[in-house]
């Protein structure tokens, strides 16, 4: 009766009131769940998984990855302790990542789990998943499931391309790859080279992309590799952006300078992840000058890709001014697999760029400019691009600069006296046969006869046919 009406007073009433308040408003009632906690974990009822970012040997694990991603994108990261802000693709975007030793939670199926971002004793992030062990069986595998899935539907929206730089080397940091979004605006299509060259090149990196099964086939790494190789400033690099924004790729660009030794370059392509380009850049160069430890050998079997295999779909891409002084064993079919010339100006392209950098389709100067080209004088592209984006404002001052610039090139050609047989090799890569710009290693062009004999032939048919009628030609090849 006393009780009763002790629990009824008012004051009473109010008394709980506040004192409810007062827990949810402060520390206490978030100590209590951690008492909770730790109270279920000492009992039993959890059981642990963690996903460490690197396995053994030092590879990325992919899991870690699409995890963190999956992770981050919960709104209950937002309701963690600590969080890192940063900026998101969009300059008034925000991204929300979870800090280390913060708990996150999610619920699957009506199960609940937390997450644990957890700094290992050796420095390397492990996240550690806590499932209920009741719930352990119905809902592990469909939640991996279901973080993969989203993952990828993150990936597909997400339109960013990323372009890796090797580090200095910081022996105690596990990934020396840094990233920065990669906003080149160069494609395939503003790159002016022959369009003929441009097609071979795409109706290849789209074969590439459908040829997983063949490569499994074959035994073989499933990764093509390309040499783009030309004088300086004729779009080798720019060429090599449209190339990843054609496959959306990240790029992995290597500076040699920055690798130390044989196992330090196996390290870097063992941190790359599958769906990707490998750009050496200058590579002859490198092989000329031989400034680092790094031998031949190990860059030979880089360029195989052995230490790659556990990973896939890996275009490599390496440029080269001359293959002149080149080893052989470097550009040999399966190292190399397709070689792409780019050549200075021919008046072809002169007039290429000088639409789309001028506007201009015709000119009255445009007769002098052919006869300079065909006297085997030659300008980069970047060279002549960059006397009209100058004098963008006077077409005719753009065009009248160039001339100037050729003639005092063929002036410089006559006072060094540069044979003519040196101008014969540009020529010879001026000539616009995209036969002399273009060619596949023989070996791999068999292959790919095999799985592709019909693709240049039908590569106007609709392309979800393409795969159909590939894969029927390779069967009836192979049978
Ligand atoms: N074929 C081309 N078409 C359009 N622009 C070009 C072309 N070649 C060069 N350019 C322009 O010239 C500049 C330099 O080009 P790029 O860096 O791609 O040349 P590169 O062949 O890589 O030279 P290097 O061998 O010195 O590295 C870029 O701004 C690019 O836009
Ligand atoms: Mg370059």
């Amino acid at each position: 009766m006393l009780l009763r009406l002790f629990l009824t007073s008012p004051v009473v009433i109010v008394g709980i009131y506040f004192l409810l308040r007062l827990v949810s408003k402060t520390s206490l009632l978030f100590i209590a769940k951690k008492w909770w906690r730790l109270l279920e974990d000492s009992c039993h009822v959890f059981q642990f998984y963690k996903i460490p970012k690197f396995n053994d040997h030092m590879q990325e694990n992919q899991l870690y990855t699409k995890v963190v991603t999956y992770l981050n994108s919960l709104s209950s990261v937002e309701d963690s302790n600590y969080a890192n802000l940063f900026t998101g693709n969009k300059s008034n975007d925000i991204t929300i990542v979870l800090d280390s030793d913060q708990v996150v939670t999610d619920t699957f199926l009506s199960a609940r789990v937390y997450w644990t971002n957890e700094k290992s004793k050796t420095g390397s992030d492990t996240l550690v998943l806590k499932i209920r062990r009741r719930d352990k069986r119905r809902i592990l595998r469909p939640y991996i499931q279901h973080i993969h899935t989203v993952f990828d539907e993150f990936e597909q929206r997400r339109k960013e391309v990323k372009l890796y730089i090797n580090a200095e080397t910081q022996p105690e940091r596990n990934g020396r790859w840094i990233s920065v979004p990669f906003t080149h605006p160069s494609t395939i299509e503003t790159t002016v080279i022959d369009a003929d060259l441009k097609n071979k090149v795409k109706s290849d990196l789209e074969a590439f992309l459908k040829s997983k099964q063949y490569y499994q086939r074959l035994g073989r790494v499933w990764k093509r590799s390309y040499l783009l190789c030309g004088p300086s400033g004729t779009g080798k690099s720019s060429f090599i952006a449209g190339m990843s924004k054609f496959l959306n790729y990240d790029i992995y660009d290597i500076d040699m300078r920055k690798v130390i030794d044989d196992s330090d370059l196996k390290m870097l392509l063992l941190r790359t992840t599958s769906k990707s380009m490998i750009v050496i850049e200058d590579l002859d160069r490198f092989l000329i000058e031989k400034s680092t430890a790094v031998t031949l050998s190990g860059i030979l079997n880089f360029m195989d890709g052995f230490f790659s295999s556990c990973g896939e779909e890996r275009v490599m891409v390496f440029t080269m001014n001359s293959k002149d002084r080149v080893d052989p064993a470097v550009l040999r079919p399966g190292r190399i697999d397709v070689h792409i010339q780019f050549p200075l100006c021919d008046f072809s392209a002169f007039k290429n760029l000088a639409n789309s950098h001028l506007g201009l389709k015709e000119h009255k100067l445009f007769p002098q400019v052919e006869e300079i080209f065909q006297s085997g004088v030659s300008l980069s592209p970047a060279e002549i691009g960059e006397i009209m984006i100058s004098n963008r404002s006077s077409p005719t001052r753009a065009l009248k600069s160039v001339i100037t610039a050729m003639q005092s090139n063929m002036a410089a050609r006559v006072v060094n006296k540069i044979p003519r047989s040196a101008s014969a090799r540009v020529g010879m890569e001026e000539s616009g046969e995209s036969a002399g710009l273009y060619s596949e290693s023989v070996h791999t062009v068999r292959e790919f006869r095999k799985l592709y004999g019909l693709f240049r032939s039908k590569s106007s048919r609709k392309e979800s046919m393409d795969v159909d009628l590939q894969d029927k030609d390779y069967q009836r090849q192979s049978s």
